[in-house]
């Protein structure tokens, strides 16, 4: 229930004034409702269809007197008019209560949206590492579609009980006692309601559960769908998928089971409500007959009205969960949201580097609580304008200690420092980030064209400069070959070109940032001996003008560093110069070089 509250807090918030019109709407709406039912019976009075003394009902008499004194004469086209007029009006004011209603409701899911995408944009590198993908998909589409379904049902459960109230109001004025007979009897079927609520809630639990879990899978196994079919994995694939479909429709099925029991068991006490109540009403009360057949007109419209809000207040309770999913990833990514004092940075400031990065006793590990650290006592200075090569065996530190370098992950002691000033300082980071250009080990590519690609990363750039890049990163004369070149759409996650193509154009798109610090993790790993050359010597061409981190199996890639870091299980164990290194008969460095060289011959 808190969690609902601090989303209507939100949207007291965003939609304001609007919020109270739009409840004053429902209650002009209610009470127009009201007086037109009202206004069957004198109508029925007027035609003739009984003949009775209609002075004895509370409000028809007071319209009759009221008519009386403007010597109107309630006849049939006068009351006809009037009951156009109510009903009319009441609809006219119905659609405008309803767009309003759609556009409060529209507003506040879109700012929900754009609120919970930006803070998970903004969050920590760390913030990402510690949950599933899946997860955040789940919550941007699943979760934030139930909340929206959620946010209407409280509004019609809002507008149903003003409904209400406005007719019990009515109600009561007509025959106290019989409508106080009713809501007792609705107070108690109300008690037994709340067992339904909580189950519902639970049930609702179980939904996010599964349907978190269905969105993880999904994803994964359309990302990994190669290795199924290559690997023939379809038949248990399909078996997990059938037993989580089966798990789902049962869950489906319960909620309507406990949905469906509750609306049987407030319709059949309707019934016996109902007649209760004629018999109490007739043979003990002795009401008149349309005295009472006001009060069962009115029922006949307040009732259902009772059953709504019990299966809205039940659909609400089923709803809850995914209103807590997103407030606790609020929650989350509030807490771990990065460079939280950002104002005042603009979005294109640069660091121009001009003396290098430097790492000082620096210990990092992914999990606190394991005793294995991903880098450990790491010194080390990458000077400016140079080229620096990172090499170890697998699972060595070397994409950690990139990550650190570019201020993703914090140090867990010691300190980053960019040209003397430590990354810790929000300014430093940001303009830092902005001049790197970074091309990833597996390269990211979004299923738009050749030149959407490029541009993601400087908007303005001509197609003279976008072939220039093209050409840096050996990639211009695949491209021409395309079909439609530059304008070619590439597939999703850029399935329809190779992996060096990709690595190639995600290459092109890191220069077109003219970035000051380029980073390239196994970023040439995919490419043939041409190729690669091409681009070794590009990059030898940047080096006086740009600062180079490479990390590269291969060792061929790295001839020209100024300096080359190697790396064993978290630490550096040598530094120098490619030659330098090379020649050290019992360096790591040179083991690493002769198996190469031995696993090329
Ligand atoms: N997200 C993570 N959570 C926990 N441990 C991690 C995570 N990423 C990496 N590690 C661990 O940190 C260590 C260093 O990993 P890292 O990816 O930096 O190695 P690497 O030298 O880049 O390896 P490779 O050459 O295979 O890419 C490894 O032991 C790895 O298991």
């Amino acid at each position: 229930m808190k969690d609902l509250i601090y989303f209507i807090r939100k949207m007291h918030g965003m939609a304001g004034f609007k919020l109270y019109l739009n409840m004053c709407m429902i209650l002009v709406i209610s009470i127009l409702d009201g007086i037109g039912i009202y206004l069957i019976v004198p109508l029925l009075g007027v035609i003739g269809v009984f003949q009775t003394d209609l002075s004895g009902v509370p409000l028809v008499s007071t319209l009759m007197d009221l008519a009386d004194s403007w010597s109107l004469q309630l006849n049939l086209p006068v009351v006809l008019a009037i009951y156009v007029v109510i009903v009319g009006g009441q609809a006219l004011l119905q659609r405008s209560q309803t767009l309003l209603n759609a556009k409060i409701l529209q507003r506040f899911i879109r700012k929900l949206r754009m609120e919970t995408y930006q803070g998970l944009l903004h969050a920590k590198w760390e913030f990402f590492l510690r949950h599933r993908k899946s997860d955040f998909n789940h919550v941007m589409t699943n979760e934030l579609g139930r909340v929206n379904q959620g946010t209407f049902l409280f509004f019609q459960m809002i507008s149903s009980l003003l409904f209400t109230i406005i007719q019990i109001g009515l109600a009561l004025w007509l025959a106290p006692l019989l409508t106080l007979i009713v809501l007792v009897s609705g107070g108690v079927l109300a008690l037994f309601g709340r067992k339904f609520i909580r189950s519902s809630k639970r049930i609702g639990e179980q939904t996010t559960e599964l349907s978190k879990y269905y969105f993880a899978g999904i994803s994964e196994h359309f990302s990994g769908i190669k290795d199924i079919k290559s690997n023939r994995l379809e038949p248990s694939h399909m078996d997990w998928f059938d037993r989580l479909s089966r798990k789902m429709e049962r869950n489906f099925i319960q909620f309507n089971k406990v949905n469906s029991l509750s609306q049987l068991i407030y319709r059949l006490s309707s019934v016996i409500l109902v007649a209760g109540f004629v018999y109490l009403a007739l043979e003990v009360l002795r009401t008149p007959a349309e005295q009472l057949l006001m009060i069962v007109l009115i029922f006949s419209r307040l009732w259902p009205r009772f059953i709504s809000i019990q299966t809205s207040t039940e659909q609400l309770a089923s709803n809850f969960p995914a209103f807590r999913a997103i407030r606790e990833l609020q929650a989350e990514y509030e807490a771990d949201r990065e460079l939280a004092g950002t104002a005042g940075v603009p979005d294109g400031e640069r660091l121009h580097l001009q003396q290098g990065i430097t790492c000082s006793d620096v210990d990092y590990r992914y999990d606190a609580s394991s005793p294995t650290y991903a880098l450990r006592g790491i010194n080390l200075h990458i000077p400016a304008r140079r080229m620096t090569a990172i090499v170890g065996k697998s699972g060595a530190g070397k994409s950690t200690l990139i990550d650190l370098l570019m201020g993703l992950i914090q140090p867990e002691s010691g300190q980053v420092l960019a040209d003397g000033v430590s990354i810790q300082d929000e300014r430093q980071l940001l303009s830092l980030r902005g001049s790197i250009g970074y091309v990833a080990q597996d390269p990211f590519l979004f299923n738009e064209s050749i030149r959407d690609n490029l541009k993601l990363a400087a908007p303005e750039t001509s197609d003279d400069e976008l072939w220039e890049a093209l050409r840096f990163s050996a990639s211009d004369e695949f491209v021409r070959r395309l079909p439609q070149g530059l304008d070619t759409v590439i597939g999703d996650r850029g399935v329809r070109l190779s992996g060096g193509e990709r690595q190639r154009i995600v290459l092109a798109r890191a220069i077109l940032k003219r970035p000051s610090i380029l980073v390239l993790d196994e970023a040439t790993s995919a490419l043939d001996s041409e190729n690669e050359r091409q681009i070794q010597e590009a990059l030898e061409q940047l080096k006086g003008s740009m600062t180079i981190i490479v990390i590269a199996h291969r060792l061929s890639t790295i001839r020209h560093a100024d300096q080359v870091i190697v790396m064993e299980q978290g630490r550096i164990i040598q530094q120098g110069g490619y030659q330098q290194l090379s020649q050290d008969q019992k360096g790591t460095f040179r083991q690493l070089l002769s198996y190469q060289t031995g696993a090329q011959m």
